[in-house]
């Protein structure tokens, strides 16, 4: 029998862009099982890429919504054949890829709640023509079945538009006018139009397949649609995740009725009312319990989108800042109270329903790392750790702004260097021009933090995450720019683990106990760099001139700012 029989636990899920991943997660908040189903290598029908299609237009963005309810088939039947002991699971909840929307036809609450225990999920709510396995010859089905064919037992639309989706400018603009322009919509919904944001893909879908939206009876983003298959019926949206739609007011977490009416008619009643993310949606359906032993009474917490899954993952506390050091770089914040602007983007906290949580996106992150060290220390991380240890902090005045793709915050791009006088350079030495590049990065993510409302606190701390927080020496910049301790937490599961916090969080629904209370007993980060002493006095100074530099960057590049 499996090891992990007889253990009460919860369950985390992610459905995230490339796989759908779960952990189970004991009553010490010991995760003893894990498991994914990965799009692209274990879906090969689907014929996706990095779990997506891009069409030929180049910016339109879809994953099939059939390849995500067979992924949930697969890794729950591996669940069974481990012998996994469903019995023993007391709550789930899980994690979506944020923005991107599913379109369920009229009578598919009927289908949700009325599955038989002896089909898999798939079966039950793709056509009756069941989709074609990739014969010998590799032709996709989507030669011998046009995409728009497969999945509408349930679904209006079967690709679904996810978040590297950027189609819908015309849709941004069009909402942003409506309400005023972008900080005012900003200021409502937490963030500006952005083109990934579910509003804006509605009212596209509404716009160019208004006979498909017409069939709709609901909308979910890929969050509560996944809740949607454990509960049996429609999940409701939660905050967190609805507040990346450019259709929630952040503030009194309601539907703005001028962007509902903005982006598409009747739009209310296909999403139905937000819930807050901490909510019990309900109890798992009898299609879990008779077909997996899940027990009746096991409850679904609503789920989230992955970043705010992580936020919870991370056990971001009020006044910490989370950076990931990925290919693009992430910055999740804990705020207080919301200060939206043009860039970033707020939304309701997942764990503390009065708080929110910001994110900033930089496009530029470890691409830049990496070819920085390509072509100046011989491919070598060591070799670009000698330089961060052989220069000084602050870079005797040096600065740098290293741009090879159009950076998201701000939008700028190309490399700009720029002396001690603030003369503009076309090089710099190779250690320089190393650190340069890491302080201009932290010095770019505490000046936009702070735009956001972030402030160093006494006991702030930075959780760092992602490949670049494997490398000390960058920490230690990280470090002595924020003038903060830098932790480092394996956050490979952060959404899945996350989920799971939350489900125990939701375990204690209506007993008011806070969510820090409920994950004290989880793995505790570990120390990885503190501030060099006298480094808050170096870099005041040199943040102070990075955003004097960055702003005359922008005027030069696009105009004085509005
Ligand atoms: O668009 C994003 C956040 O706004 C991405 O991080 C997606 O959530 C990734 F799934």
């Amino acid at each position: 029998m499996a090891e992990h029989a007889g253990r009460r636990c919860c369950l985390g899920w992610d459905f995230s862009t490339q796989q759908v991943k779960v952990v189970a997660v004991d009553a010490e908040l010991n995760v003893f099982y894990e498991d994914s189903v990965h799009f692209d290598r274990d879906l090969l029908e689907f014929g996706t890429q990095g779990g997506v299609h891009v069409h030929e237009d180049g910016l339109t963005v879809t994953s099939p919504v059939l390849m995500w309810v067979q992924a949930l088939d697969i890794i729950l039947e591996k669940m069974k054949a481990s012998g996994f002991d469903f019995s023993q699971v007391l709550a789930l909840s899980g994690a979506g890829q944020q923005h991107g929307s599913v379109y369920w036809k009229a009578g598919a609450s009927q289908v949700l709640a009325s599955l038989s225990p002896d089909l898999l999920l798939h079966e039950q709510l793709q056509p009756s023509r069941t989709l074609l396995r990739v014969p010998p010859s590799g032709i996709s089905p989507w030669d011998v079945m046009p995409p728009g064919d497969a999945g509408k037992a349930c679904f209006s639309i079967s690709d679904c538009p996810v978040w590297m989706d950027s189609s819908t400018t015309a849709q941004c603009r069009q909402l942003e006018a409506t309400v005023g322009g972008a900080q005012a919509l900003s200021c409502l919904t937490g963030s500006r139009a952005y083109e990934r944001f579910t509003g804006n893909q509605i009212a596209k879908l509404y716009q160019q397949n208004p006979e498909a939206y017409s069939h709709t009876e609901r909308i979910s983003l890929v969050s509560s649609f996944a809740a949607s298959l454990f509960l049996g019926s429609h999940s409701p949206i939660d905050y967190s995740d609805g507040s990346g739609m450019n259709l929630l007011r952040i503030q009194d977490k309601v539907w703005s009725q001028a962007c509902l009416g903005a982006c598409a008619p009747h739009l209310e009643e296909k999403l139905g009312l937000p819930v807050p993310s901490c909510s019990v949606v309900g109890a798992i359906s009898s299609y879990f319990v008779q077909r997996y032993g899940f027990p009746p009474g096991c409850k679904v917490v609503a789920f989230t989108g992955d970043n705010p899954a992580s936020l919870a993952g991370m056990r971001l506390e009020e006044g910490d800042i989370a950076v990931s050091l990925g290919t693009s770089d992430t910055l999740f914040l804990w705020l207080q109270e919301p200060t939206p602007t043009l860039e970033g983007h707020i939304f309701c906290n997942p764990v503390d329903p009065q708080h929110y949580m910001a994110l900033l996106c930089f496009k530029n992150g470890s691409l830049m790392r990496e070819k920085i060290r390509d072509e100046l220390a011989s491919s070598s991380w060591s070799e670009f750790s000698k330089a961060l240890q052989s220069t000084e902090m602050g870079n005797c005045g040096n600065l740098g702004f290293y741009f090879d793709v159009m950076e998201i915050t701000p939008e700028i791009i190309g490399r700009h260097r720029f002396s001690a006088e603030n003369h503009e350079v076309s090089a710099f030495p190779w250690d320089v021009e190393i650190r340069a590049l890491i302080e201009g990065q932290f010095m770019a993510k505490k000046i936009h933090a702070e735009g956001l409302g972030y402030r160093v606190m006494p006991k702030t701390k930075i959780l760092a995450t992602g490949g670049a927080s494997h490398n000390r020496d960058i920490l230690q910049v990280l470090a002595d720019v924020f003038g903060t301790p830098v932790y480092v937490i394996d956050t490979a599961n952060s959404a899945c683990v996350g989920s799971a916090y939350r489900a125990f969080h939701g375990l204690a629904a209506g007993t008011d106990v806070p969510f820090s209370e409920v994950v004290k007993l989880a793995p505790n980060p570990r120390l990885a760099a503190a501030p060099t002493p006298g480094a808050s006095q170096v870099y005041e100074a040199l943040l102070q001139r990075y955003a004097i530099l960055e702003q005359r960057i922008l005027t030069q590049t696009r105009g004085p700012p509005e």
